[in-house]
């Protein structure tokens, strides 16, 4: 047997996919260790698709997009009570890389009833409750005793925490806090899994203590009775219905009628409440926010696979498909060998690999500050809020635009549900309202870069921290993208880090200047708001760029670093003329400079071509994990499609009730009205 670099080859394939696979000039389980971090992970991912391949009582009874929401929600929840059950024998305990892992091949990305309980409620337990509390609570959570959701957002308020309507009102008299919702707007509104399947949440809402509004706090609320889940006298809560995708997900609505909690459901890891009323003070004002910083840290990985998983199914797809010739002598060509085609596909193929990478850098930070702030040190919060803010919102904004790239690129089967790729939209562009809708968190990147901005102009640039270092140095005055023989990274990195510089202290001068002309700070603030995201966005690009360099220069296997920096090439060049308008301003960058940029764009195009298909299997998506039919491993796509079809429920009947009802009726009454 032959031995091939990619390891997606089996027998009886499409051919045309294993001629794609055999041009592979890596090895794609080394690929998987990078993007999964470790060789180890990468190698546990791989044993617990093949733990769940083997048993079927783990697989989807049919194709989700034949399910109603009620079935999709009782299937789900079999399956989670099939996983809780048999947990050790599948994955490590208390493995969350795992527990994602196998969430994703058998439950899906559409959530299950426990979703917002292992990403939220959890987290915020373990961040937020003291150790009394967790012992109360957290070993509850954690054996699935109990189910909780995260409830913050409500009707009328997302975003704007400081005028949320829900109000604990502290009670010294009987030493509770009084929950309630005074009206339809301050319901919460949005939580997952609150709906219909947690018993319990971590509310948010604005204490007030004699009369003073201490702001956003967050409290342990038990909401259902244990045994028999009913909600509890003075809670009012259901399912808000439908969504664009992620229907799994029971999100919910919440009113409180006066509903009474103790004192101790508060939760005071770094925040008290003594019986007498006084208020013990926390060492940063937003460490109640952990829980959002969590997701907001380990999305931007979520978000990088759910981009792989569309550009996986049209890469496979695209390798399948023939239509149309490019030289009218020879045969109908494979439609990935359409410059327009790799255009659309390879280069969010590289953006997709710059996330995971960024991202694991995020979660690195993210754990860093964790352990520091468990220990009272609070001083990397603001860095690592400024850099989940921007992150969560560029890699989103690409996710949802790359994913409906992808769908096109498969042309009309991109647009039915067997491509899987509406769902997989559906859920990933969730991402770019959901823990802080985008504009509002490049606004916050946007506060830490202007202060940065006003160190630079004071001639405080040593105070700058690593991530705003650039903002103090000084640009050369023109780029030396093509003048210099290097074929390193570094005259792109200072191209980007002039071009975000340049537009930070722009935006920055524009508010400062509407504030010295007499403008209030919100108003200059508000006036300046879209050149200041534009900045954001451009320092976040830069960031995702330098994490890509980082990592390609940490890679040792000679063959994976190739193709690695090919895909590296690739990105820097489009990113670099996607934003050219920023760097043609200034005359930074000249307009020939961007003609080699273009040059340079086109050959890397080419170059990845043969590698492709190993790109995306790297990622080692099992078909179960991607539920697509376009993106089958085997590349069958054609007589899967054909079964899929007939297995739609309309084709249970030959002749639908609809039809004998009323179609039937109408076309006789139309035939014997002509008689
Ligand atoms: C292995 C694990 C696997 C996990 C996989 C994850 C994959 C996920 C896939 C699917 C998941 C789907 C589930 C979705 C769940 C969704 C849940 C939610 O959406 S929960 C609700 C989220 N809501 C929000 O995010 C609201 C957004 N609003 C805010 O955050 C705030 O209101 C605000 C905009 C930040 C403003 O806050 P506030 O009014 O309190 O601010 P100000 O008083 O104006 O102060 C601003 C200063 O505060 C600093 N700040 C703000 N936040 C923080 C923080 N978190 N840390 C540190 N500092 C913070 C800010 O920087 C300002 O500082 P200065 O400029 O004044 O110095
Ligand atoms: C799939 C999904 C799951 C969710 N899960 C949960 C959950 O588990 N728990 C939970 O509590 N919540 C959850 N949410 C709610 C979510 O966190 C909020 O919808 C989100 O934070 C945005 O807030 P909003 O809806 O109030 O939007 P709004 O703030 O009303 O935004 C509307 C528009 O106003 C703009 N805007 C608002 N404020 C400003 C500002 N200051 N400056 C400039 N522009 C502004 C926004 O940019 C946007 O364009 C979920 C939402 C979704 C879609």
């Amino acid at each position: 047997m032959v031995h091939h670099q990619n390891k997606a080859i089996r027998e009886g394939d499409n051919p045309d996919l294993t001629a794609e696979r055999v041009t592979g000039t890596f090895d794609t389980h080394s690929m998987a260790a990078q993007i999964y971090n470790s060789e180890a992970h990468a190698r546990r991912r791989r044993e617990i698709t093949e733990i769940i391949a083997k048993r079927p009582e783990l697989h989807d009874t049919k194709p989700f997009p034949f399910m109603t929401r009620e079935e999709k929600i009782l299937e789900s929840s079999r399956k989670l009570t099939l996983i809780t059950k048999h947990m050790n024998e599948i994955i490590e305990p208390n493995n969350s890389n795992e527990m994602f892992h196998l969430n994703n091949e058998v439950l899906g990305i559409e959530g299950h009833p426990m979703a917002l309980h292992g990403i939220m409620f959890i987290p915020a337990l373990t961040a937020q409750a003291s150790e009394e509390q967790q012992k109360k609570w957290l070993t509850r959570a954690i054996n699935r005793e109990i189910v909780g959701t995260y409830a913050q957002t409500e009707l009328g308020h997302g975003t704007n925490l400081q005028n949320l309507e829900t109000t604990a009102t502290y009670d010294v008299a009987t030493q509770e806090f009084v929950l309630h919702t005074p009206t339809i707007t301050g319901l919460k509104w949005w939580p997952g899994n609150l709906g219909k399947s947690s018993n319990y949440a971590v509310v948010v809402a604005l204490m007030f203590i004699k009369g003073k509004n201490y702001g956003p706090h967050t409290f342990m609320v038990p909401l259902r009775d244990e045994k028999t889940h009913q909600p509890l006298k003075g809670i009012t809560i259901g399912d808000i219905g439908p969504k664009i995708a992620y229907n799994v997900t029971d999100n919910g609505f919440l009113g409180f009628d006066h509903y009474r909690i103790p004192r101790t459901n508060l939760l005071m890891r770094h925040t008290r409440v003594e019986p007498d009323g006084t208020y013990v003070k926390p060492p940063h004002a937003k460490i109640n926010y952990s829980a959002m910083v969590h997701v907001r840290s380990h999305m931007i990985t979520g978000q990088a696979i759910m981009l792989s998983y569309a550009l996986t199914i049209a890469t496979r797809y695209s390798s399948v498909r023939r239509q149309g010739q490019i030289d009218t002598t020879q045969p109908e060509v494979k439609v990935l060998e359409y410059q327009t085609q790799q255009h659309r596909l390879f280069p969010y193929i590289a953006r997709a690999y710059a996330f995971v990478f960024a991202g694991a850098e995020t979660v690195k930070l993210y754990e860093r500050v964790l352990e520091e702030v468990a220990t009272g040190n609070v001083s990397l919060m603001a860095d690592l809020h400024a850099l989940t803010s921007g992150l969560k919102s560029v890699v989103s904004h690409y996710t949802a635009q790359g994913i409906e790239q992808a769908r096109m690129a498969c042309g009309g089967h991109g647009y039915s549900q067997a491509s899987y790729m509406s769902e997989i939209f559906g859920v990933a562009v969730g991402g770019c309202t959901y823990e802080g809708e985008n504009m509002v968190m490049l606004l916050q990147l946007a506060r830490y870069l202007v202060k940065s901005a006003s160190l630079v102009k004071t001639g405080q640039s040593s105070k700058l921290g690593p991530l705003v270092a650039y903002l103090g140095a000084k640009s050369d005055s023109t780029s030396l993208i093509d003048r210099t023989p290097t074929t390193g990274f570094a005259e792109y990195v200072k191209t980007f880090q002039h071009i975000a510089r340049r537009q930070t202290l722009k935006a920055a001068d524009k508010f400062f200047g509407l504030m010295e002309k007499g403008e209030k700070r919100p108003i200059a603030w508000n006036k300046s708001s879209v050149e200041l995201n534009r900045a954001s966005r451009l320092h976040t690009r830069l960031y995702i760029v330098e994490a890509f360099v980082r990592r390609v220069e940490e890679v040792a296997d000679p063959r994976l670093k190739e193709v690695l920096t090919d895909l590296l090439h690739l990105h820097v060049n489009y990113e670099l003329l996607d934003m050219s308008t920023y760097a043609l301003e200034d005359g930074f960058v000249s307009s020939s400079q961007l003609d080699y940029v273009r040059d340079q764009l086109y050959f890397y195009l080419a170059k990845i071509r043969p590698n492709a298909v190993s790109l995306v299997d790297s990622w080692e998506f099992s078909d179960q994990e991607l539920r697509s039919v376009l993106g089958r491993r085997d590349g069958h796509v054609y007589e899967n499609l054909f079964a899929w079809a007939k297995a739609s429920p309309l084709n249970k009947t030959d002749v639908l009730p609809s039809v004998d009802k009323y179609l039937k009726p109408l076309m006789e009454s139309a035939r014997a009205s002509k008689l």
